[in-house]
């Protein structure tokens, strides 16, 4: 039939109707009735099928523009617009005579001007509606492009002279290329290669498009030269060659030259740097709104968010490393700073320290005094609420919030409360230890941050091996501390550990409130026992409140303190307290401790009141008199410090002296001892730190305890690793393999929208991670341990890292393939990196709101509404122009925005979206359904990458002003 100079194609049915086809040029179609004798050409019965891959339906073929005849095997000239049944035909072995105004190529498919597609119908419609077509002559289709080129390859032509040429016709919809080859106008044999992907780049402004298939189906038109046939055939049996080539195949065209190259990967032998195609002809009829490069997106936004976020990580990196060998020089110098382990117990004395309450003027302490010379055992008792804790907090300098009076003086000087701090080791009623740690590495813990930086090692190690020794924690030193949901070691154990912890340092002042609570009265005895030997070694000066304490115990203290109402019932020496009462009728009956009848005087109306008229017509006046408490300071002096006293070469006199000498100026009377000297301090403030060590060994020690934490609290890590994988599963599996239509971008933007509410809601849980060292932070801060900055770069790392910055990897990486979404290692760094920054910016945002609010429930209230909220302005729930005036504001600080519209941008701009309507197809490219559907921007990838790390960093230097400023000890 092909041979033929006329051919008749036969109508299966009478109301269709054929076309006569003739190899005349000047011919005209002539349309005639289905009336003839042949038999119908059925293609799913003729072995042939539909040529040129044209496809067989109702046994009909359907041909591809430019090919005709029942079996697709003519060419059908005219242009591509034209209706298939209106094009001319010309027999096999000649060219199309003429083509239609404003196309041209081989078979008359290639536009040449905008004219020739606005002169029919388009076949599609533009989503925009009143668009109209014009002719793209650029090798980057967006719908259906054709091409016509000559192909130039000497092995070819030297086998196979003539005219060589190619048609194409490269359809995006499909993912295809259909082609065929000609030689002197004669088809040789078509191919179909399939599963292509088009990319368009430009490297150094070499700007190329180009074309990769997977797959291959070549088929020979028999009997053609190349297959065998003709008057010539070819020696060698292309057939066999051709029909079982398999892809992949790439067709690269560059766009300032009219040649390109096809590469068969299974004909690399015969052609092994492709086949050169010279002279090329594309043209594809579009809408403009069709013809938004994927190039155009790149290269108007990659350059400048590259060079700045480049630059912002050059500045980044500079500043770490200023700060990293600033950091190190102060190291050095602290590890040097000479130190001695011989520290000298001080004294404290307070004179009419009050207290008041800001909000209701109520008097908590009315004007206590009293005094505990260096190396004494102050014993501060009274009932529950007499004011202990308050007068204790005062002693140590803890920040209070009502309003305190009086004076404190230190080794008898009137000094700046941090020099207070910096004397005393403060035990708070409430231990706040580490649960995760072991007794051994809590210790460890306070001596690595509180011993001098240049002491070494092993006799920091000594130290606590000494220290839990002496507190009897040798048996527990490896068990792990424990809290109320893991329990660990026993409440006494506990207490004494908070007691180890500060006695590591050898405080020249140790302050404890309620040592002995929660102790059996063998390990109280057994405590307040080595408390004594520390005073009694000279190197520390013991206050301590008590509640009951047994009457052994009770005699071990040099002084007592008795608190009544906030007003001082009894200051002296402890063994004096019976007699003074008893002097005052209110002897201690025999069968009593004496500790329990303080308490009973204390608490009991009567008796009180009986001790107080006493004492108002005594000429002894005790209690507010200073000069008696002084009085009887020089007897505990004399009993407590002789032998210390003597072997100075002081006489028990000339320190009686210093006292009075002290009560008179309120002069200094000796300078305080601790591990550093004069001139170590001076050394150390011009270091401007106050802490003994440096900030590089403070963030090294943290980071190690925060480590330990995340290691034997895997539950949170697992937790967090296992959801994100899970989650990332099932938003895969939900939006499985998402076609490039009108519902795949619906679950194309869905699934990303999806995946960032998952992360924003999931790091909520910062709120719990910080809660729980929030009260550990601040007992350490007030204790001295460390300033704020090595804690808040520790949180951040061991938050953010292993909760934040893993799960939103591992969700990504699992989904992203899954869903199908673009499979190009640029655009899935540029997911992954919006997923990470996404996630950690709404957790800074979560560690702001704990670090801003006290109560979790609060927090966590604040923290979702605010989320919603976001969500909510995030560009997928509600168009960002369609947004009421006086709100659009708020979609400025929503995170899901900027995080949303640069995955969206990342992922939808360079893709093509091809569906149909009730049977209008269209092709529309992601950026303008973008554009239209969103309101999102198309260059603004860097730009949302950049907001992304501006909110980081703004959420990092808020949490690092709320944790410096707002999160300090209030008592
Ligand atoms: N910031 C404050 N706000 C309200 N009341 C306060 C505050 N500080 C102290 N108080 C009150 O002052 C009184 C003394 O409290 P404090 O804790 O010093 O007593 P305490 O003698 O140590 O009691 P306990 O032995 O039970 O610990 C209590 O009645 C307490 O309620």
């Amino acid at each position: 039939q092909s041979s033929s100079t006329t051919t008749t194609s036969i109508a299966r049915a009478t109301t269709t109707t054929t076309i006569t086809v003739t190899a005349n040029p000047t011919a005209t179609p002539v349309t005639t009735p289905s009336a003839t004798c042949q038999p119908a050409f059925e293609c799913s019965t003729s072995p042939k099928g539909c040529l040129n891959n044209g496809v067989c339906n109702n046994n009909v073929c359907k041909c591809d523009p430019g090919f005709g005849g029942n079996d697709c095997g003519l060419l059908a000239c005219g242009s591509s617009l034209q209706e298939p049944s209106q094009r001319v035909t010309v027999a096999a072995g000649s060219a199309c005579p003429t083509c239609d105004d404003g196309f041209g190529g081989f078979n008359c498919n290639v536009c040449q001007t905008d004219a020739g597609c606005q002169a029919r119908t388009p076949s599609r419609t533009s989503l925009l509606g009143d668009e109209i077509m014009v002719c793209n002559k650029k090798p980057e289709v967006f719908y259906n492009g054709y091409m016509t080129c000559g192909v130039f390859s000497e092995s070819l032509t030297s086998l196979f002279p003539g005219d060589n040429a190619i048609t194409l016709d490269m359809n995006v919809v499909n993912k295809t290329i259909h082609a065929q080859l000609w030689i002197n106008s004669t088809q040789q044999f078509y191919c179909e290669f399939g599963n292509c992907t088009l990319i368009t780049t430009d490297l150094e402004g070499k700007v190329e498009t180009k074309w990769d298939c997977l797959d291959l189906q070549c088929k020979c038109i028999i009997p053609s030269t190349m297959c065998g046939g003709g008057p010539n055939p070819s020696p060698i049996p292309f057939q066999g060659l051709l029909e079982p080539l398999m892809g992949p195949f790439s067709l690269t065209c560059p766009h300032n030259s009219t040649n390109c190259n096809a590469f068969f990967s299974g004909l690399a032998g015969f052609f092994p740097t492709g086949l050169p195609l010279v002279d090329c002809n594309m043209g594809e009829c579009a809408f403009p709104s069709e013809m938004i490069s994927s190039l155009t997106a790149l290269k108007s936004t990659m350059p400048t968010g590259v060079i700045v976020s480049l630059a912002i990580l050059g500045a980044l990196i500079l500043f770490l490393i200023v700060v990293c060998s600033i950091a190190k020089r102060n190291q050095v110098i602290l590890s040097r700073l000479p130190y001695t382990t011989n520290t000298e117990a001080a004294s404290l004395e307070f004179r009419n320290v009050g207290y008041t309450l800001n909000k209701d003027g109520l008097e908590i302490l009315k004007g206590i005094s009293g005094s505990a010379p260096a190396g004494v055992v102050l014993a501060v008792m009274g009932p529950s609420g007499a004011g202990k804790s308050t007068l204790v907090d005062i002693l140590a300098g803890k920040r209070k919030d009502g309003k305190v009076s009086g004076h404190i003086l230190l080794n008898g000087k009137q000094v700046h409360e941090s020099e207070i701090r910096r004397a005393v080791g403060f035990v708070d009623q409430e231990d706040t230890l580490p649960a995760t740690q072991t007794v051994w590495e809590a210790v460890l813990f306070s001596a690595m941050l509180r011993l001098p930086e240049a002491m070494p090692i092993y006799r920091v190690h000594e130290r606590v091996a000494e220290v839990i020794e002496m507190l009897g924690l040798t048996h527990c030193k490896d068990r792990q501390i424990g809290n109320v949901t893991a329990r660990g070691i026993s409440g006494g154990e506990k207490r004494r550990v908070s007691i180890a912890l500060e006695l590591i340092t050898r405080p020249p002042i140790l302050i404890l409130d309620e040592p002995t609570s929660g102790l059996d009265s063998y390990s109280a005895h057994m405590v307040v026992q080595q408390l004594c030997k520390l005073a009694a070694s000279k190197t520390t000066t013991v206050i301590m409140t008590i509640h009951q304490p047994r009457s052994d115990i009770f005699y071990m203290f040099d002084q007592t303190l008795v608190v009544s109402k906030g007003a001082c019932l009894y200051f002296g020496p402890t063994n004096s307290a019976a007699d003074y009462f008893r002097r005052r009728g209110l002897a201690c009956p025999s069968t009593y401790n004496i500790a329990d009848y303080l308490l009973d005087i204390a608490m009991d109306q009567e008796l009180l009141k009986q001790a107080k008229e006493f004492e108002e017509s005594d000429v002894e006046k005790l209690g507010a008199s200073s000069s008696h408490q002084l009085h009887e300071n020089r007897n505990v002096m004399s009993r407590r410090n002789n032998a210390a006293a003597t072997t100075q070469g002081r006489t028990e006199d000339q320190q009686l002296e210093t006292m009075i000498h002290v009560e008179e100026t309120g002069s200094p009377g000796s300078t305080l001892t601790t591990f550093f000297s004069d001139d170590s301090m001076t050394q150390l403030k011009k270091q401007n730190t106050v802490y003994p060590t440096s900030f590089l060994t403070q963030l090294r020690v943290i980071m190690k305890r925060n480590l330990q934490i995340l290691i034997r609290n895997r539950s949170l890590l697992v937790l967090h690793l296992g959801v994100a994988l899970i989650l990332g599963i099932f938003v895969g599996g939900l939006y499985f393999d998402v076609p490039m239509n009108l519902a795949g971008f619906q679950n194309r933007a869905g699934s990303l929208f999806f995946m960032l509410a998952l992360l924003g809601f999931s790091s909520i849980s910062a709120l719990g991670a910080f809660t729980d060292t929030r009260a550990l932070f601040l007992k350490e801060r007030s204790n001295g341990y460390y300033p704020p900055m090595p804690f808040i770069i520790s949180i951040l790392l061991f938050d953010l890292v292993p909760l934040r910055i893993i799960p939103a990897i591992l969700m990504g990486s699992v989904s992203y393939f899954m869903i199908g979404l673009t499979a190009d290692a640029q655009t899935f760094f540029k997911f992954l990196l919006v997923m990470v920054l996404f996630n950690v910016s709404t957790a800074m945002f979560c560690l702001v709101i704990a670090a801003g609010v006290r109560t979790t429930g609060v927090a966590s209230l604040a923290s979702s509404i605010v989320m919603l909220f976001m969500m909510l302005f995030g560009g997928f729930l509600i168009n960002s122009k369609q947004i009421p005036k006086a709100l659009t504001w708020i979609q400025y600080l929503s995170m899901f925005k900027y995080g949303f519209e640069a995955l969206a941008v990342n992922e939808v701009a360079t893709t093509k979206l091809i569906d149909n309507i009730q049977g209008v197809a269209f092709n529309v490219p992601g950026s303008l359904i973008l554009q239209k559907l969103f309101g999102f921007e198309l260059a603004s990838y860097w730009r949302n990458v950049i907001v992304l790390v501006g909110f980081i960093l703004l959420f990092v230097a808020t949490f690092w002003m709320l944790v410096s400023l707002r999160l300090k000890e209030r008592k």
